[in-house]
């Protein structure tokens, strides 16, 4: 897919990864819309980038992933704005473990509500020019991370309906690829969280594991997880994919189909 010109969308876009896949998007030719909450840095972070890459290549719209209003108003002021859309990144995300329904709202509820709402302007069969979707979930996504099972939860939602609507996507011919990105820890304001018993809640004491694999298997930088995001964005084969990344380097998941050939050990009912 050649980004040259094309508008993307990218949620939780003023810092960390957000941030990241804005510049790797830019940097390849695309207009980005931003959207977060947190205006201040939004606002700061466009009018570097229009420095950057030109005037009126980047816009932020403030808007809270978790909120329908918020979310459906804002998508359609950047289609208003930038005339449709071509990639959408579904990113926003938090840990916090005493709140957890609100980490719910933000981690599931954004990914599931940016993905139907961008599809409505995306899809054929509705005028769109077709694109791809990128949803940002985690290694958590895959395996349990036992400081945040709520986290945990969002995330292995986050890589089932993804996967769930590549295939509806094919099938109802949307021109859209859906695909799933599951980063290992990357150094951002996230990893500060794990000192903060405002966002571990009851699992504090589950830090520690936490520490070891930090220490053992290192942290990714985000201009690395960035180049794996291009790869979801930019290949047209990656079509209802999970792309894996950690210290080791970059890896499609494969997955059991068809609830065949699931690793399993046969269980005795008598
Ligand atoms: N950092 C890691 O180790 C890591 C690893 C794997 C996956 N991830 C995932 O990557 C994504 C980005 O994380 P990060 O590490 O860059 O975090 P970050 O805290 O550095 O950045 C997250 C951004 O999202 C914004 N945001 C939070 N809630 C929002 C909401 N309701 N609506 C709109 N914007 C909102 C924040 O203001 C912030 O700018 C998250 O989904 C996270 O789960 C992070
Ligand atoms: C509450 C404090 C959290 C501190 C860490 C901050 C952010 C990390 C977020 C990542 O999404 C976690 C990424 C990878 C580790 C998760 C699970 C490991 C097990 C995976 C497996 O079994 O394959």
């Amino acid at each position: 897919m050649d980004l040259k010109d094309k508008v993307a969308v990218v949620t939780g876009a003023a810092q960390g990864l957000g941030r990241s896949f804005v510049e790797i998007l830019m940097k390849n030719g695309s207009k980005v819309a931003l959207i977060d909450v947190n205006k201040s840095l939004g606002e700061e972070l466009k009018t570097t980038l229009n420095k950057e890459y030109g005037p009126n290549r980047a816009e932020f719209y403030t808007a809270d992933v978790s909120s329908e209003e918020d979310f459906k108003g804002v998508l359609k002021k950047i289609v208003e704005q930038f005339g449709q859309i071509d990639i959408m990144c579904n990113n926003a995300g938090i840990i916090n473990e005493k709140h957890w329904e609100k980490t719910i709202a933000i981690n599931l509820g954004g990914v599931v509500r940016g993905t139907y709402l961008a599809l409505e302007y995306m899809k054929k069969e509705n005028g769109g020019s077709g694109g791809v979707i990128v949803n940002v979930a985690s290694m958590a996504g895959l395996g349990p991370f036992p400081v945040a099972p709520i986290y945990t939860a969002t995330k292995h939602g986050v890589v089932g309906f993804s996967r769930a609507m590549a295939v509806v996507s094919k099938l109802s011919n949307y021109g859209v690829r859906i695909n799933v990105l599951c980063p290992w820890f990357v150094k951002t304001s996230l990893l500060s969280l794990l000192n903060s018993e405002e966002h571990t809640g009851s699992f504090s004491q589950m830090k520690e594991i936490t520490e070891m694999l930090m220490e053992s298997e290192g942290c990714l930088e985000v201009d690395v997880v960035a180049k794996a995001f291009l790869v979801l964005v930019k290949d047209e084969s990656k079509d209802g994919e999970a792309l894996m990344i950690n210290p080791d380097g970059a890896a499609i998941i494969t997955f059991p189909e068809n609830g065949k050939d699931i690793p399993s050990t046969p269980v005795s009912l008598e």
